[in-house]
């Protein structure tokens, strides 16, 4: 690894190891044993709610809902190694990559409500690049998930950092938080801006401005 990206992630390593570990030991299989325990907690919470679970709208809503939420987080099923695909190419190119605007739609982990907003990634090759589409797959991993912003953020840096070993990473969210939004604070127009910033882009302030520039223009 580049000793830039590796100096500054060497703590989160272990992490990220320790994240793979936790998703491959969780078989696809275990989501279809668990659909009829999650649609009776839903059939449960409605009753809760003081719903009749037997009118004909909600017949079939405790299963819907157990698929939903499951859909919601399956990227704790996926690794960054299934995604990858060996789509890791070898090139001799050491210009900033960026792709920008990448949709995301998480689980505010407080409130199991959506965030939703879009994420930025940027990073300086080290002799590999990888396929472009592969940067969202691993936001997407990571979003699918109940989470918090920050450690989203930071997440798909060090997933990037880990697989690419590039000269550095940085990754912008700027997301919308339905919980600030349809109940307690309930301000319409909030957004977050959270940011994670590795190697070259965290030790060279005119590199992070250039990503900034770049990723931020509308
Ligand atoms: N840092 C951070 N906070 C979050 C995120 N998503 C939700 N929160 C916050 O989590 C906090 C939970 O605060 P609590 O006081 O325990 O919960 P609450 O009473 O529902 O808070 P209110 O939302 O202020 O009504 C709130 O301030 C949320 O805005 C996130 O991604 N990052
Ligand atoms: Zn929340």
């Amino acid at each position: 690894m580049n000793s830039h990206c590796n100096g500054k992630v060497s703590d989160s390593k272990s992490a990220v190891v320790a994240h793979r570990k936790h998703e491959t030991s969780r078989k696809e299989s275990e989501d279809e044993s668990r659909l009829p325990l999650l649609e009776a907690a839903y059939t449960s919470i409605l009753r809760h709610l003081g719903e009749d679970t037997d009118r004909e709208g909600l017949l079939r809503t405790p299963l819907r809902a157990a698929k939903a939420i499951q859909f919601f987080t399956k990227g704790y099923h996926e690794t960054i190694d299934d995604i990858l695909n060996n789509a890791i190419f070898d090139e001799d190119h050491e210009e900033m990559v960026i792709v920008k605007d990448i949709d995301v739609f998480s689980l505010c982990e407080h409130h199991l409500v959506p965030f939703f907003g879009k994420v930025h990634i940027g990073y300086i090759p080290n002799k590999k690049v990888v396929g472009l589409s592969k940067l969202a797959r691993i936001a997407e991993i990571f979003s699918r998930r109940l989470q918090v912003q920050e450690r989203l953020t930071k997440q798909i840096a060090m997933a990037i950092c880990e697989a690419l070993q590039p000269k550095g990473v940085a990754v912008v969210i700027e997301a919308a938080h339905m919980c600030m939004v349809m109940r307690g604070v309930q301000k319409m127009n909030s957004r977050t801006v959270t940011s994670t910033m590795l190697g070259i882009y965290l030790e060279d302030p005119k590199t992070r401005e250039e990503f900034l520039t770049l990723a931020m223009r509308t």
